[in-house]
């Protein structure tokens, strides 16, 4: 219960509603006493009258009427109590879980990129659904079944003890073994399902890929390949239900054995009181009726007990990220305004999760206002020069400053509100191209959407579809060629007009004559603005106020575009090559 402990703050939170949920649950609880013991005293009228004792046939009946009429209020008046419970103590189970979706979600979004590296997108998923969810039957079902069981217990006990000691002590005998019974079966149907859920998203995910990848598997003809493996994996799914099946096939023919014994234990023994004169008819009637009521309850005591055993295990999971300290820390709330200039001082970076070093002895600057490029080969550390920047990993070794300041000691919203990034995979959510660009700036106007996606030379593109701006992307919607994509997310970076803005090698996939008038749309834009384009073409770098050329992590050169071109080195055999393929 360690775990769970956590759950309490939320317990308290919601106080009052669960402290009227349990009040209402033993008053339903005491309603429903009543009820057998009004059935007894009705058979024992009868018994009377059929015995000679009673001969007033008219006060049996208005007796008889009378009852009816009690039995009628006190059922109503528990399933009003019990509707009451249900809405009280259920509903607060929904609102916890409600709140602690929220909580994982949001630490979720304060981790690291390294968290997510080194966890899996499915077992983030579980944990927020899943494991929230078993939580949830530990904050509701269970805290209302305790409740209940411990109520009827208590007063449905006292009272059997009151009336015939000793019968009760014969009925209750076989309720520990049942509780026993359910708590091993509820284990076995666990282990079970938790192989059900297993093999359930092995088959769930191959599905997914496999209509990912729909396009590769046709084109290589490998659908029966595929379709074995899915079989294969749709055979283990159904044994283990099956499997799982048969355990549950035994949960009730156990409860109705166990409920049996007590019966006959109510019928033998009672029935031998009643032939002695210890007890009345009525009460062998009132007793059938508790032994049944109570047997629900025993039975759910093993549930609960593995309902309370999964949460916890589900706690402790959803704790273990809850615990984790995001590796970048925000150190200031200060506001502060970024004016953009940046400073690479003697930095040596290696990423983690890789011991890869991406940057060895960095050093260079770019004042506000200027535009870099940087060239160099795939995995010479361009982008990791931008994630430092955005402040995805911190720096380990030499300085990173903006305008003078360790980024570390400025305020991490502010640095990330003024930067501008088109990353090198350009990412669209499955929502209109509208929406997708209005993610830069929520409430950018129509205007300022189309003006964004003109300055990146998308906006013809959009216009010509059916739906323009509202064309719905992703899944649902249409694909984008891979530099429309490209482009969508450079206007999103524009509209949010930042004062720095990062390119990662977003212009790969248009033409030429795009890239320049992006490239000229972009110079008016940045203006005012710290612009770095990551490029692998020359015609993307050749108008920066400054170039640096990177290999295996150091800088081998820079300048500008005319000294870089009049001196041997990388740059200027890229210019020829390029020159020579564009003249071919
Ligand atoms: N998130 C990461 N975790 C671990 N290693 C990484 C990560 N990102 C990049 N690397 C490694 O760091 C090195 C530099 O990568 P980086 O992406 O900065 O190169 P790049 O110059 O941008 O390459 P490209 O032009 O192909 O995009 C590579 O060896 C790469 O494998």
């Amino acid at each position: 219960m360690k775990e769970l402990q956590y759950i309490n703050r939320f317990f308290l939170k919601y106080k009052g509603r669960l402290l009227l949920g349990l009040l209402v649950t033993i008053v339903a609880a005491v309603f429903k006493l009543f009820v057998p013991i009004i059935i007894g005293d009705t058979v024992n009228i009868v018994d009377e009258y059929i015995r000679g004792n009673v001969t007033d046939l008219e006060y049996v009946k208005s007796e008889l009427i009378k009852n009816i009429l009690l039995i009628l209020g006190t059922t109503l008046l528990a399933a009003f109590f019990t509707f009451i419970m249900r809405q009280t103590i259920i509903v607060v189970s929904r609102y916890i879980e409600f709140d602690l979706k929220n909580v994982v979600f949001k630490q979720y979004e304060r981790l690291s990129l390294n968290f997510y590296k080194q966890n899996r997108t499915g077992d983030l998923m579980n944990r927020i659904s899943e494991d929230v969810g078993k939580v949830r039957m530990y904050a509701g079902p269970a805290v209302m079944y305790s409740t209940t069981t411990i109520t009827l217990f208590i007063v449905v006990l006292s009272y059997m003890f009151y009336k015939a000691p000793m019968l009760t002590l014969y009925v209750i005998a076989p309720l520990p073994v049942l509780s026993i019974c359910i708590y091993k079966l509820s284990k076995a149907i666990h282990k079970r399902s938790t192989i059900v859920q297993q093999t359930l998203s092995r088959l769930t995910t191959f599905a997914q890929e496999s209509f990912s990848g729909i396009s590769v598997i046709k084109a290589y003809g490998i659908e029966p390949r595929i379709n074995n493996g899915f079989v294969t994996l749709a055979e283990t799914s159904r044994d283990k239900n099956i499997d799982l099946a048969r355990v549950q096939a035994l949960f009730f023919p156990l409860m109705i054995l166990l409920i049996g014994a007590s019966n006959l234990l109510v019928i033998y023994i009672g029935g031998n009181q009643y032939i002695n004169g210890e007890i009345d008819f009525g009460t062998i009637v009132e007793f059938l009726i508790y032994v049944n009521m109570l047997t629900w309850p025993v039975a759910i005591v093993g549930w609960v007990s593995s309902m309370v055993q999964q949460a916890e295990a589900s706690q402790k999971r959803i704790n273990e990220f809850l615990n984790e300290v995001p590796a970048i820390q925000n150190t200031t709330t200060k506001v502060e305004t970024v004016e953009g200039t940046i400073a690479f001082n003697n930095i040596t970076f290696t990423y983690p999760d890789t011991n890869i070093t991406a940057l060895r002895n960095v050093t260079f600057s770019v004042k506000a206002g200027e535009t870099l490029a940087i060239v160099g080969n795939t995995g010479s550390g361009k982008s990791t020069i931008l994630e430092l920047i955005g402040r995805l990993y911190d720096v380990q070794r030499g300085t990173l400053t903006i305008d003078g300041t360790p980024i570390a000691k400025r305020n991490l919203e502010n640095i990330r509100e003024a930067i501008g990034y088109v990353p090198q995979d350009a990412f669209l959510f499955s929502d209109s191209i509208k929406n997708n660009i209005k993610f830069g700036k929520e409430e950018a106007t129509d205007k300022e959407v189309m003006e964004a996606a003109k300055n990146a030379a998308v906006h013809k593109n959009i216009v010509g579809f059916s739906n323009g701006y509202d064309t719905v992307l992703g899944e649902r919607g249409i694909s984008l060629s891979g530099g429309q994509k490209q482009r969508v997310s450079i206007a999103r970076a524009i509209i949010k007009d930042p004062k720095i803005l990062l390119f990662d090698d977003c212009l790969s996939a248009v033409d030429t004559e795009t890239e320049e008038e992006i490239l000229q749309n972009l110079h008016d834009i940045s203006a005012n603005k710290t612009t770095i384009i990551v490029s692998h073409r020359v015609s993307s770098a050749k108008n920066a106020d400054k170039i640096i050329v990177l290999e295996e992590g150091k800088i081998i050169q820079q300048g500008t575009h005319l000294e870089l071109t009049n001196q041997e080195g990388y740059y200027k055999e890229l210019y020829n090559k390029q020159l020579s393929e564009k003249e071919m």
